[in-house]
């Protein structure tokens, strides 16, 4: 058990769209009178939140606050795997898709009320070649996709929007092999997805059911097909319904083997990064402490993305609000 009241919040000033000027008070504001102590660091460059979360892990610290989007939380993650220094997240980022998963707040106020509630789940991660991610892998569309947007001055929804589209008119599916649960598929695929979590972000449901503590990845490979049936893939991305797409193959497993012709683009959480032809994914289960809301949500098809819909146009709505008082 993890004894210390130390927390360090890691800001990265440049994810998302929004000021980060309010995040620091915010937590103290919360978190000290309950008694933690809260140093804070910002961000500088890629790599510097692992560095700085691996030293409050070293240092024996309750937990670490990652204000960011999915690339900060990745990067601060990584650091807390197998330890006893907890995640905590407050989303400030273009996707956010492990805070969407996990029903944290968009509202920087409510995701700090989530970490006061100190509910801790000891949290599956997938890696790929001994490199962690906690929300999604991917090759294919997602990881031309992630390229593009990591290339863009802009970030936020509709940068990545900007960058789907423009992906979408010059990209050739390619041909992958994959071993998993003692069997082997070759085929020409859009992309495969290997999730940890249910969605890429911004409430794109590429393995609905998912579960971040069942033990196993949801792996969903979605087939090479006319713009057409890719348009209906897209919508059913957004109502939850992917699972019952003709277009897409999915099962569940612990390990994975992908294979393609040679070393090319992937992502990692929405990072790209470019990858061998081989790619050896593994689900850790129950490594990564994570302050999560206590109240489980069930994902509802058509409901829950409503719902997530609805929430983030009163988040989009109160910040405009808070901007012009
Ligand atoms: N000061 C900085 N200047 C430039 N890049 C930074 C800085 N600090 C961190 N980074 C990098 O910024 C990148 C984007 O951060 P992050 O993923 O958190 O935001 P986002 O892309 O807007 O959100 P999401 O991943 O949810 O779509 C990460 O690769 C991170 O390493």
């Amino acid at each position: 058990m993890n004894t210390s009241r130390q927390l360090l919040l890691i800001i990265n000033p440049v994810s998302g769209i929004g000021s980060k000027d309010t995040i620091e008070p915010l937590v103290r504001s919360r978190l000290e009178p309950l008694g933690f102590e809260i140093s804070t660091a910002y961000t500088c460059a890629h790599g510097d939140a692992t560095r700085l979360a691996g030293n409050a892990v070293d240092a024996g610290f309750y937990g670490v606050i990652a204000a960011g989007g999915d690339g900060t939380v990745n990067e601060t993650a990584a650091a807390l795997c197998h330890s006893n220094t907890a995640l905590g997240i407050i989303p400030c980022g273009s996707g956010n898709g492990l805070a969407r998963h996990l029903g944290i707040p968009l509202d920087p106020l409510s995701a700090v009320k989530i970490i006061a509630e100190n509910h801790i789940v000891k949290s599956d991660y997938g890696a790929v070649n001994d490199m962690p991610f906690f929300c999604t892998f991917g090759v294919g569309f997602d990881a031309a996709v992630s390229s593009n947007f990591a290339r863009q001055h802009r970030r936020g929804k509709l940068a990545y929007i900007k960058s789907a589209i423009s992906e979408y008119i010059k990209f050739h599916p390619q041909v992958y092999t994959i071993s998993a649960n003692g069997h082997i598929l070759t085929e020409k695929a859009f992309l495969i997805a290997c999730c940890n979590a249910s969605q890429y972000g911004n409430n794109a449901y590429i393995a609905p059911t998912a579960s971040i503590t069942d033990g196993l990845l949801d792996i969903t490979i979605i087939h090479a097909g006319t713009p057409f049936d890719t348009a209906l893939v897209g919508m059913d991305l957004f109502t939850g319904y992917i699972n019952s797409n003709t277009m897409i193959h999915t099962f569940r497993a612990p390990s994975a083997v992908i294979y393609r012709q040679s070393e090319g683009p992937a992502h990692l959480d929405g990072e790209p990064v470019t990858i061998d032809d081989t790619m050896a994914i593994k689900c850790h289960a129950n490594a990564l402490p994570i302050f999560t809301p206590s109240r489980e949500i069930e994902f509802r098809p058509i409901i829950t993305p409503i719902e997530n819909a609805l929430k983030d146009l009163a988040s989009s709505f109160n910040r405009l609000i808070a901007r012009k008082v």
